[in-house]
């Protein structure tokens, strides 16, 4: 409850952020419902949103904002959306909802890219509280798995109802543990040269402008 209450705050405080009569990109997740609720509130002065999911997407339709296709604007102002660990540099750990991939495009398109978390998803050390998600082409999800042992992880592959997980892309997820996230640059690009990897959801070459940090009570802003 009290989780639900911080993201609540941070949603409303990060509607502040919004350009009037622009374009903006919206993440996926529970923090970023909370935002869409926000929005409905301004509907009126957004010109348009790129969705990451099509739950976003969905959702952003029903409160009255006008969803469009990426294909249809040249680059994006400002992308909102959280993240599952952030570090004190603004890299992210992203994909614990499954949308990693179109978040990673539409966050290489935007102009500033504003994470909004509860203090808990603030770490000193990334990988430590959440797997890493990275989104594969069914085929090669083994194949993959036995590269990351290599690089020294331990995969699982998502499971939903006993099933691998789908994604919007018709692709499924694989969950890393035990990575060793020295050098977050340079493992993004390793996992993403192995073939068969869609998006893995480290968010290191693309990381976040800004971070707004719901505390218990109030919000704090860090800049990278
Ligand atoms: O990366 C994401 C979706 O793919 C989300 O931003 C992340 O999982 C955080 O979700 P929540 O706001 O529900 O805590």
């Amino acid at each position: 409850m009290e989780t639900e209450k911080i993201k609540k705050m941070i949603a409303n405080y990060a509607i502040n952020y919004i350009l009037n009569n622009d374009y903006i990109g919206i993440g996926s997740g529970s923090t970023i419902n909370f935002l869409i609720d926000e929005l409905k509130k301004i509907s009126y002065s957004i010109k348009g949103a790129v969705a990451s999911s099509r739950a976003t997407a969905k959702k952003l339709y029903k409160n009255g904002i006008n969803v469009i296709e990426l294909n249809q604007v040249y680059h994006l102002p400002l992308y909102i959306d959280s993240a599952d660990e952030i570090n004190e540099n603004g890299i992210m750990i992203k994909g614990g909802k499954g949308a990693l991939t179109r978040e990673k495009i539409i966050a290489s398109v935007s102009e500033k890219i504003i994470c909004i978390a509860e203090e808990s998803k603030l770490v000193k050390y990334l990988g430590n509280t959440c797997p890493l998600p990275i989104e594969v082409i069914p085929m090669a999800s083994s194949s993959i798995s036995r590269k990351l042992i290599k690089l020294g992880g331990n995969p699982n592959l998502r499971l939903k109802n006993g099933k691998p997980f789908i994604t919007d892309n018709f692709c499924f997820i694989v969950d890393v543990t035990g990575l060793k996230i020295i050098n977050p640059i340079y493992l993004e690009k390793t996992i993403n040269q192995i073939p068969g990897v869609v998006t893995v959801g480290l968010f290191a070459i693309r990381k976040a402008d800004i971070c707004l940090l719901g505390l218990r009570n109030n919000v704090k802003k860090l800049l990278f």
